[in-house]
């Protein structure tokens, strides 16, 4: 077991977010956690980062609890984070073997010194991330499909049991998100990969290497499963409160709206 999540909820004020999540992984398992704007994505991760802590329920990584602060740093090097929040936490004038080196010591910047594992195992990342050529460049003058790239090597240098990528395509163009895909697809396929949860609320972005999906709708979960089950035609007009067809192109889900003048004879 990864990670297990029971009954978690989280209350802000009257309300609550999050209301009884129950959701497991297991070894070996990539997972999808699909849900759109305000659905509690990001409530999620941060309870995995140890941003925030459950109301109720309990969290455990590779049988540790969350919420005892002395394994919180062991914790936090099991799960590799890629996030848009981190990208902006990176420090100006560290290049981009500097960023990697860095996922070492679960640090934003280097203060302690790397050793030589630590410089081959970075390069190697660097290598199988498609981004040597850039290594001695500062990471704010790369390309934001430069930049995922570099944070997944990253998040990969403390050798996570866990890797939660958090939107990795949002603000690329069609191809630089296709190569992305391309290379997480590779990673992924890996013997040696970590579990992988890749968030997202494109249904076009999940890659045939994510077997399991979890549906969050308003906080709560939908419904989880094998991703083919969960991406049908029928599933998702539930899940999104809305007539949609889901199509299947190289074994990944398209989705397109159903209009009304259509809807009668076109759902199956
Ligand atoms: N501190 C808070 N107090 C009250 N409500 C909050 C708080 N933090 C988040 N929420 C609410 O919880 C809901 C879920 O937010 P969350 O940011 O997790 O959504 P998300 O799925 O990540 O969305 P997006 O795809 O837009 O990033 C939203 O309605 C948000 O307004």
């Amino acid at each position: 077991m990864v990670l297990k999540m029971e009954n978690v909820s989280l209350r802000r004020g009257d309300r609550w977010i999050l209301k009884d999540i129950n959701w497991e992984i297991e070894k070996g398992e990539h997972w999808v956690l699909l849900g759109l704007n305000g659905s509690g994505k990001t409530l999620i991760l941060n309870l995995l980062n140890s941003y925030t802590f459950a109301t109720k329920g309990e969290i455990n990584v590779l049988g540790m609890q969350f919420g005892k602060t002395y394994l919180a740093e062991r914790l936090r090097k099991q799960i590799g984070f890629v996030s848009s929040a981190i990208q902006q936490k990176i420090h100006e004038g560290d290049n981009a073997f500097e960023v990697v080196l860095s996922g070492a010591f679960a640090s934003i910047g280097l203060y302690e010194r790397p050793t030589d594992d630590m410089r081959e195992r970075a390069i190697g990342l660097l290598e199988d991330l498609g981004c040597i050529e850039y290594a001695n460049r500062n990471y704010e003058t790369l390309s934001q499909g430069e930049r995922q790239r570099v944070l997944i090597a990253r998040a990969l240098m403390a050798e996570p049991s866990l890797l939660i990528l958090d939107e990795p395509t949002n603000g690329l163009d069609f191809i630089a998100r296709e190569k992305l895909l391309e290379s997480i697809e590779e990673l992924a396929k890996k013997p040696d990969a970590p579990t992988m949860i890749y968030v997202t609320h494109h249904v076009e972005e999940i890659l045939p290497v994510f077997h399991k999906t979890l549906l969050l709708k308003e906080g709560e979960v939908f419904d989880a499963g094998k991703t083919n089950e969960m991406m049908t035609s029928e599933q998702l007009s539930a899940f999104f409160d809305l007539p949609v067809d889901v199509s299947w192109h190289n074994d990944r889900p398209f989705l397109s709206k159903i209009e009304m003048a259509n809807k009668r004879g076109g759902r199956t």
